[in-house]
């Protein structure tokens, strides 16, 4: 159905404060119903639209990205975002994820439904449109299909197991004393507990 001769890559940008088990429900969906041969974790260096927001360190961010991914060997984790200096923009993850590779590859955004109802809010998203296509996930609470396809994007929708769960719950669950066992990976969250994390 795809053409063999191009590897097909997942691009899943996030912040990953932490990251929890819809992050990876939704990795491997994607994988499994776009046919990717690889899905690149990406966490944001500088998250510019969380700026009125608390975000952990880039290299507690990164450290928890890797015990997560672990030893799936579908996953990888990239720190081209962490790399580089300034506000993270996905038309730059997107070109520096292209340049990791010596041969071509087929690149596709994952991107849950919050998120693509921002789309339009993006950085050069006409030029980030033109330069890769996404790949949009249900999250409760949102829909997919109110995205604003005016500036030329193209968007595979598809359906994932609904997990909800989010960061922001995650980090909640936390600050007040509550399990976030099995909402996230065991290595996850005994990162959390090591650093003391989230404790307000
Ligand atoms: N439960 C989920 N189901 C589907 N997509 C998700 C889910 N959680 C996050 N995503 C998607 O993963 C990407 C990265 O998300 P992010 O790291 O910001 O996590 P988050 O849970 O949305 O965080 P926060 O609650 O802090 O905003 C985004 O595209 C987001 O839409
Ligand atoms: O390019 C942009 O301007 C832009 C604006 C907001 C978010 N993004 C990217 O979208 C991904 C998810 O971001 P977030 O903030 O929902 O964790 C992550 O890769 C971000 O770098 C990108």
């Amino acid at each position: 159905m795809y053409d063999q001769s191009v590897r097909r890559v997942g691009v899943f940008g996030g912040t990953f404060d932490p990251p929890h088990l819809g992050h990876l429900v939704a990795a491997s969906e994607a994988a499994f119903r776009c046919g990717l041969d690889e899905v690149v974790f990406v966490p944001a260096g500088d998250p510019w639209q969380k700026h009125h927001l608390k975000v952990t360190d880039a290299a507690g961010r990164l450290a928890m990205t890797r015990l997560a991914v672990g030893s799936d060997p579908l996953f990888r984790v990239s720190t081209c975002d962490i790399d580089r200096d300034g506000p993270t923009y996905a038309v730059d993850t997107v070109a520096d994820v292209r340049a990791e590779y010596d041969h071509e590859v087929d690149l596709h955004f994952i991107i849950g439904a919050d998120s693509l109802e921002n789309l339009h809010t993006w950085h050069r998203v006409e030029e980030l449109c033109k330069a890769v296509k996404f790949i949009a996930l249900n999250r409760p609470g949102h829909s997919r299909r109110d995205v604003d396809t005016s500036f030329g994007v193209e968007v595979e929708f598809i359906d994932m197991p609904a997990v909800d769960v989010s960061s922001t719950e995650c980090r909640q669950r936390v600050r007040d004393g509550e399990p976030v066992r099995y909402l996230l990976t065991g290595p996850v969250g005994e990162y959390i507990v090591e650093r003391g994390l989230y404790r307000g």
